[in-house]
């Protein structure tokens, strides 16, 4: 089947980060809630700031400090707002597409020794399983012709290429290091090709 996507509403929301319209998705080849927050007139636009970010609700909503989520996720907003244009597309792949349960199942191996990626593998999962077929739907439904992503994760970006996206630049978004991401950052820089500034003494 081929997949497809349908905009059923949009709606204002004014937020902490400035104001935008959040358009809510249906799609063909899940039950999730796909969302994206569009800043501005972004239709037949080029070089359009788009951050995909893959929900976290230990990150985003508690505040963990396990991972820079919650932090990148206020980033892009302001980032966006600034810059007058720009989509977050919110895509419901919790714990890079294993899900809560998994996550934080992965969380207590983690806490005795196994890293993200052994710990996701551990429990019988790839180290990502995310996809990004109905992101680039998102983006072709809103009619964005290129963008520049907003990302440290080279994948994403070959990702979105094969499905046909224009990424014309890469924006860095590298949140605080800290005692208790640092082995998460660390991992994501060293195992997963994340383009981060580690820093050379930790
Ligand atoms: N399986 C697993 N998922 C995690 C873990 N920590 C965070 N996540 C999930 O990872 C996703 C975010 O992916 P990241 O690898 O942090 O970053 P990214 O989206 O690939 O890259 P950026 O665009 O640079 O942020 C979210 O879905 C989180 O829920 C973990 O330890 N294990
Ligand atoms: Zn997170």
């Amino acid at each position: 089947m081929k997949a497809s996507i349908e905009d059923k509403v949009q709606t204002r929301i004014p937020t902490k980060h400035g104001e935008f319209i959040l358009h809510y998705y249906s799609n063909s080849l899940d039950k999730k809630e796909h969302v994206a927050f569009v800043k501005g007139e972004v239709a037949g636009k080029e070089d359009v700031p788009v951050r995909i970010h893959s929900e976290c609700f230990t990150g985003d909503v508690l505040g963990s400090r396990r991972c820079d989520c919650g932090e990148q996720l206020d980033m892009a907003l302001d980032l966006i707002n600034t810059a007058g244009c720009g989509v977050l597309i919110y895509l419901r792949q919790e714990g890079r597409g294993i899900g809560l349960l998994k996550k934080l199942q992965a969380y207590n191996l983690q806490d005795q020794g196994l890293d993200t990626v052994d710990a996701n593998i551990k429990l019988g999962h790839l180290a990502d399983e995310r996809q990004y077929d109905i992101a680039a739907l998102i983006l072709h439904s809103l009619q964005v012709l290129s963008i520049e992503l907003i990302t440290n994760n080279p994948l994403k970006i070959d990702e979105l290429t094969k499905l046909g996206i224009k990424v014309n630049n890469r924006i860095a978004i590298e949140a605080r290091i800290h005692q208790d991401n640092l082995e998460y950052l660390k991992t994501k820089a060293e195992r997963m090709r994340h383009m981060l500034s580690m820093p050379d003494s930790q």
